[in-house]
């Protein structure tokens, strides 16, 4: 399973989370990675944890200001990317090209989806996985994988049906082993979580509990 950590903007010590991620990363069989504010690529990548960027634009090199470009991205030591999170939505113009943006810059892609049928759109653009986040359950505690496993289900085969090369992740308040545990025995090959690290007293301990029955 792969256990991607989105920090947002959460005000917690993303060093701090990083190097969790990478000490529990080497006690488990799963894959885990962060993903932490563009500015804190560089000093997380550094870690040694596996560092994902929250976002890409569908720019390239140019007259481009506030954006952020996939290579800087990739240059800070990001080996992959969000696309289109529930909190940073895009146009579907703009997926298809943050996607291939990405791509150029050889980043790993998640392109994110409220529901089974975002997420066969969403694999129409070929990314590496898509993730499906209800929103409404996005920062409650109550997982997806529990609260609404047919949402999860459902994504797993539009996915399949669309491309069977992308692997579905799912997320939405998991915090807890059987939460992931849950997902896995839906068809999802990972989960996509913040608060239940980011905002954990011990993120470590929370790392430790969502990989103890994997
Ligand atoms: O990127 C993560 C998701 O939006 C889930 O957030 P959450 O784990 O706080 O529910």
């Amino acid at each position: 399973m792969f256990v991607l950590v989105n920090l947002k903007t959460y005000p917690c010590d993303p060093i701090a989370v990083a190097e969790a991620v990478r000490d529990v990363d080497e006690t488990t069989d799963a894959r885990l990675a962060v993903a932490p504010q563009a500015a804190q690529l560089e000093r997380v990548a550094e870690t040694g944890a596996e560092t994902w960027a929250q976002h890409v634009d569908s720019i390239e090199h140019g007259s481009n200001t506030g954006h952020t470009l996939a290579e800087s991205v990739a240059d800070a030591g990001a080996v992959g990317t969000l696309i289109n999170h529930s909190e940073r939505r895009l146009k579907l113009a703009d997926i298809d090209g943050a996607v291939r943006a990405a791509q150029r810059a050889d980043l790993e892609t998640v392109v994110c989806a409220n529901n089974p049928a975002q997420i066969g759109a969403a694999a129409a653009l070929g990314p590496d996985s898509v993730a499906v986040e209800p929103p409404a359950l996005i920062g409650t505690g109550t997982p997806v994988s529990q609260a609404d496993p047919d949402v999860v289900e459902d994504a797993v085969d539009a996915a399949a049906t669309v491309d069977a090369d992308v692997s579905v992740l799912c997320g939405a308040g998991i915090s807890t082993g059987d939460d992931v545990v849950a997902a896995g025995d839906l068809g999802a090959e990972g989960v996509l979580l913040a608060s239940g690290v980011a905002k954990a007293d011990d993120p470590k301990a929370a790392l430790e509990d969502l990989v103890e029955p994997l």
